[in-house]
């Protein structure tokens, strides 16, 4: 696994006010556009590409267009819907899927709700959307599903991580051949006794949308 930790004031600057507790919703909303937006500069590093031809108004020359099949973008419902509007304005030409998941707040175990993904996800390139890599619960069961349906280069764009949930990823995908990167806004202190990231910013879902 290959993860890589965004080192940027314009990033630590963001997710400051991100994690303050007088934060409302709609700035929460464009702050996490803007810094998905930031961090998908260094996801789509290795986004696949292929040459072709133009003309300036001056000479001929080779310019390079995303590959086909076009990536998918994969936010997890619900806060990753919070990054989706930023990913896709820099690959405005990428699928989009969707999963659900939810984690049970006493046992920290996951369960998928919702998935609306094409069948077969061989030679994809996934990006997934997620806020909050905590106990890494959600990241590994995701990861889990889409390799299921053939998927082999998986990119995961989370904003904040716990190193227990970096870890657990780890251990994870040890014995996997699939080239997962993890590429992360920063890495916070550690998870509390309710699974929560310290400092963190609470719940990304909540403050995105509301306590439901
Ligand atoms: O690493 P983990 O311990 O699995 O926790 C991370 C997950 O928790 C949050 O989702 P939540 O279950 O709160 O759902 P929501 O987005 O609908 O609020 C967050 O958006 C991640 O998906
Ligand atoms: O701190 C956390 C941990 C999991 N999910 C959140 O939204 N926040
Ligand atoms: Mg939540």
């Amino acid at each position: 696994m290959d993860v890589h930790v965004a080192d940027h004031p314009l990033i630590a600057h963001k997710l400051t006010y991100l994690r303050d507790e007088r934060t409302d919703s709609p700035t929460f909303r464009r702050l996490a556009e803007e810094l998905v937006t930031l961090l998908a500069y260094e996801a789509t590093r290795d986004v696949r590409v292929e040459p072709f031809e133009i003309n300036t108004p001056v000479a001929p020359t080779t310019g390079i267009k995303l590959s086909n099949p076009k990536p998918i973008i994969v936010p997890i419902l619900r806060a990753g819907l919070g990054m989706l509007d930023g990913m896709v304005k820099l690959l405005p030409s990428a699928e989009v899927g969707f999963l659900g998941m939810i984690r049970n707040e006493e046992t920290l175990e996951v369960s998928t709700y919702a998935n609306r993904l094409p069948d077969d996800l061989t030679g994809r390139q996934v990006f997934i959307l997620d806020p909050m890599l905590a106990t890494g619960g959600t990241l590994v069961m995701a990861i889990d599903y889409l390799t299921a349906k053939g998927a082999r280069d998986i990119t995961a764009v989370c904003l904040l991580a716990a190193p227990e949930g970096i870890q657990h990823l780890e251990e994870e995908l040890a014995d996997s051949d699939i080239p997962v990167k993890v590429v992360l806004g920063t890495i916070d202190e550690k998870l509390n006794d309710k699974g929560y990231i310290v400092p963190g910013l609470g719940d990304a879902g909540d403050r995105l949308y509301g306590v439901v």
